[in-house]
């Protein structure tokens, strides 16, 4: 799997973290599109970097972070294609691949240790989206960016 990765100011070292969790699944590449230093970015910017690595191709999934979470996963999901969710623990993390097929997992830098972000990571990266009664709703998730 390519994964794209990406964070403002306010999640940098969440970044890096997450990073260091990924280097354990050998078949999983990692794409960071930055920020890469403490300067003051502006999240919507490197939502769309994230989001165009993904929907051009060059990306399968992404990660997305900011000092809450909140602001790149609204900006990401103003993208088409995209199903940004914002996760705060292992359930939301899992559920977000099983019943949502999210291809952004969003967390807040300034929020999530990085105890529990190792775990929802880990979990995120593996879990798979169980279709059935989930591929009809998210379906209709996507009509209504066509509407
Ligand atoms: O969480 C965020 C958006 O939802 C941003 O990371 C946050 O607003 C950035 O704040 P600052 O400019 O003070 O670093």
């Amino acid at each position: 799997m390519k994964l794209v990765i990406g964070c403002d100011q306010g999640a940098l070292e969440l970044k890096e973290h997450v990073k260091e969790v990924l280097k354990e699944f050998s078949d999983i590449t990692v794409e960071d599109v930055g920020t890469y230093t403490t300067d003051s970015v502006d999240y919507p910017d490197i939502a769309e970097k994230i989001c165009e690595k993904i929907t051009s191709g060059q990306a399968d999934r992404g990660i997305a972070l900011c000092g809450t979470g909140i602001g790149i996963s609204i900006a990401c999901n103003k993208v088409k294609g995209i199903r940004a969710a914002l996760c705060h623990n292992v359930f939301t993390a899992r559920m977000s691949r099983q019943h949502n097929d999210a291809n952004v997992l969003a967390m807040g830098g300034r929020d999530i240790s990085f105890g529990p972000a190792t775990e929802m990571v880990q979990v995120w990266v593996k879990e798979e989206f169980l279709g059935g009664r989930h591929e009809r709703r998210v379906n209709k998730i996507m009509e209504i960016q066509d509407k």
